[in-house]
């Protein structure tokens, strides 16, 4: 390289001024054609992405137009009355399902009803994106194979304009994605077909779909169906509108930071987000793939609980797991669904950010009575540490800076409801920093700050990894946290507020901590709406803080929102979808029952409470070392013969010694603590002797219960977790920590 440079310089001083000349004018030409070539190409992309909008929002508006007068035809024709119509959207699921299953109804005739009602909730809300044209067909068929009916048999579902289905634009909201239709199909929807359901419109989304104000340039702006000039909430606001507005009996969404609740609570119905990897996440828009430290999950959203729950029956089933062997396979455990207990159940108003509005506060006392009044235990909770939470969860999810946010949406539309966020991903670091630092002193809101630094994202893969274990971190203190509350579940607000008028949420972002602390946790969470707006709760605003900018906008913005529902969250502990599914509140008993999952070490812990295990070095400290144990052994006097016929017993052989009470826990142990010891000797294998195990064995004998692996000996990797053992790693640093 340097000789090159070299040999170049020297060229150029040989050269005549008229070449340098020469020379500089086809550099400056380059760099100048491309810089215009550039600028060009970008213009071209712009007006391209602005004709491609303009022919899909035309595609669309003729797509919903169409169908309104093939229906206006079956209407005019007398094939479904108003009546009809009206008595076909008024059934719950249950009675639904079971006019559809008798044959009563015919799955065309609930498609067209359901149709007829979701055209007219899109005139009032815009909900609606697209037209899904196959259901007719679909519909068709499920009458004609009547004699073959699946436990969906004839449901029309809508879905959120995410949810990839071959021949549709999944655009997420960004020119980017037109014209690109999917090829494939989301696999939840193969799975709801086979059990019958018939998809039939698409729903409108945020763009990006990373804030819950549900608007973007191609689909415009959804409107909450209590009230057109607020807001639905979102991402998957599309869905709670059609369904809060009774155009949908069962719907999808998804959700990474509030997108499947906010809505429910929003617009008054129900949605479950479970834990990551229990739904099958294949044939999502996967805008933000790379980003795996809070993943998002799809989910149902509904009208009723009982709906969730029979949809949650029909998704966990062999086929969702034969399409997507990354998921779970676990079958929905009617066991826990039906398990009737008295729980202890933790609550919260305010998560010590921003203090929940006052009708997001009564719904959760008001539940919180109910539930004592059934005989549950209800304990206050403080959540660990919500700005360490917000700061974590924003550094995870906008980790590149919003980078590849300004990048997708450098020729597009961006739509003016992220437009701040947008410009200010684009300023200068020093200049956003500054905004930053302003912005809190004219707020006066500290999670100006947290909100503002965390979405600088992450320098380096350092940094990256240390945010991994940063968010461990937090997890397991909330589990402890959690356990020492002795908790089986947890009742909090649904969001911190009800619906805002458009265009406020930019300014409002604060109340997104009370739905991401559980996508950070993946802890499964459902919505419910519990209770309406009442006077009560505008009139309790005197007694709400007015301290910072934040606390006067929620105050401004909901001082008219009589009415508008009011949700709930309830949360679980990972995998326990089927505990939540059964909340039923307000009108309906709240039945939640709980089974405790075990925690992050379980393997560790399940082993050693079976087992009593074995070995160690202790490197001359004061816990028993190998020395020790070889002479306490050697007390012993076990024979050699005995010790052979030990060691020589297959792990089914010993297993069935144990169960039939021929051999003991403390044999067992005693003859593979001198085995262990012997290879130690030869090999240097063990680190550290588990120091009671020799107690563990004897209380296994005493006790009457013999688990599976009662009696057998495990030895443990030095980086499994045991409460009074560093877990080095090999590393000095690490060896205070226990
Ligand atoms: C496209 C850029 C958007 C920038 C908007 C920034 C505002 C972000 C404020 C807080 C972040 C928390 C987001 C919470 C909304 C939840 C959205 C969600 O869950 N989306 C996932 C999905 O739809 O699957």
């Amino acid at each position: 390289m340097d000789r090159m440079i070299r040999t170049l310089w020297k060229q150029w001083d040989s050269d005549s001024p008229k070449e340098k000349k020469i020379v500089i004018g086809v550099i400056a030409g380059s760099y100048l054609s491309y810089r215009a070539g550039k600028l060009l190409h970008h213009y071209y992309k712009k007006y391209e992405n602005n004709q491609k909008i303009r022919r899909k929002q035309e595609e669309c508006r003729e797509s919903k137009e169409k169908l309104e007068e093939f229906l206006m035809e079956k209407k005019s024709l007398r094939t479904i009355s108003r009546e009809a119509v009206q008595r076909i959207v008024s059934l719950p699921f249950n009675d639904l399902q079971t006019e559809l299953q008798s044959g009563k109804i015919t799955a065309v005739e609930v498609l067209h009803a359901y149709q007829i009602k979701a055209l007219e909730v899109d005139k009032l809300t815009n909900c609606i994106t697209e037209v899904i044209w196959e259901a007719e067909e679909i519909a068709l068929s499920r009458d004609l194979n009547a004699n073959k009916k699946g436990p969906l048999h004839g449901i029309p579902i809508s879905l959120k304009e995410s949810y990839m289905i071959p021949g549709y634009d999944c655009t997420a909201g960004l020119a980017f994605y037109l014209d690109k239709p999917a090829e494939q199909e989301n696999v939840l929807v193969q799975v709801l077909k086979q059990a019958g359901a018939v998809p039939f419109v698409r729903t409108n989304i945020p763009q990006g779909m990373m804030t819950y104000e549900c608007s973007n340039p191609i689909h415009g702006i959804t409107g909450n169906p209590h009230d057109p000039n607020r807001i639905p909430g979102g991402s998957s606001g599309g869905e709670a509108a059609l369904i809060a507005g009774g155009g949908s009996i069962l719907g999808f969404g998804s959700d990474i930071g509030g997108s499947l609740r906010i809505p429910a609570h929003m617009c008054g119905c129900c949605s479950l987000k479970p834990t990551v990897g229990r739904l099958s996440d294949k044939g999502q828009n996967d805008f933000g793939t790379g980003q795996t430290l809070v993943n998002a999950t799809p989910g149902p959203m509904a009208a009723e609980v009982d709906t969730l729950v029979s949809c949650m029956k029909c998704l966990l089933v062999p086929k969702m797991f034969h399409l997507d062997p990354a998921v779970s396979p676990v079958l929905f455990r009617n066991e826990i669904y039906e398990e009737k207990r008295k729980l202890n159940i933790g609550f919260y108003v305010d998560d010590g950010s921003l203090k929940s509005n006052p009708a997001c506060q009564r719904a959760v006392l008001e539940v919180k009575a109910m539930l004592e009044s059934q005989g549950h235990t209800l304990i206050p909770f403080e959540p660990v540490d919500i700005s360490k939470m917000t700061e974590l969860f924003i550094k995870a999810t906008f980790a590149d800076g919003g980078y590849s946010f300004v990048d997708i949406l450098s020729t597009d539309q961006v739509d003016p409801t992220i437009s701040n966020t947008i410009m200010a991903f684009k300023m200068p670091k020093w200049l956003y920093k500054m905004v930053v630092m302003v912005g809190r002193l004219l707020t006066k809101d500290h999670m100006m700050t947290v909100f503002g630094n965390s979405f600088l994202g992450v320098k380096s893969i350092t940094e990256y990894w240390d945010l991994a274990l940063e968010i461990e971190e937090y997890k397991t203190e909330f589990l402890k946290k959690w356990r020492d509350n002795k908790l089986d579940a947890m009742i909090c607000p649904g969001f911190a507020y009800t619906a805002i008028p458009h265009g406020t949420v930019q300014y409002l972002t604060s109340g997104v901590t009370y739905t991401i602390l559980y996508n950070l946790l993946n802890y499964p969470a459902g919505t419910l709406k519990v209770t309406n707006v009442k006077q009560q709760d505008i009139d309790n605003f005197k007694d709400y803080p007015s301290n910072t900018y934040t606390e006067k906008l929620v105050k401004e913005n909901c001082k008219d929102s009589v009415g508008l529902p009011v949700g709930v969250q309830f949360v679980g502990l990972p995998y326990q979808e089927e505990l939540k599914l059964t909340l039923q509140v307000m009108d309906r008993l709240i039945r939640p029952f709980w089974k405790p999952d075990e925690d992050r070490n379980r393997s560790a812990k399940i082993l050693c409470g079976v087992v009593a295990a074995v070995y160690i070095s202790n490197q001359g400290k004061t816990k028993l070392s190998k020395a020790q144990l070889e002479e306490h052994l050697k007390g012993k006097e076990i024979s050699t013969n005995t010790i052979k016929r030990i060691l020589s017993l297959s792990f089914k052989e010993l297993q069935a010694e144990l169960q039939s009470g021929k051999l003991s826990a403390v044999d067992v142990l005693n003859v593979y603590q001198i085995k262990a010891l012997e290879v130690d000797k030869r090999t240097n294998c063990i680190t550290e002797l588990v120091q009671d195990s020799e107690e563990r064995a004897k209380q296994l004998d005493s006790d009457r219960k013999k688990g599976p692996l009662y009696g057998i000996p495990v030895s443990i990797k030095e980086t499994y977790t045991m409460p009074g053992y560093p877990c080095t790693g090999g590393m000095m640093f690490h060896f205070d920590e226990k």
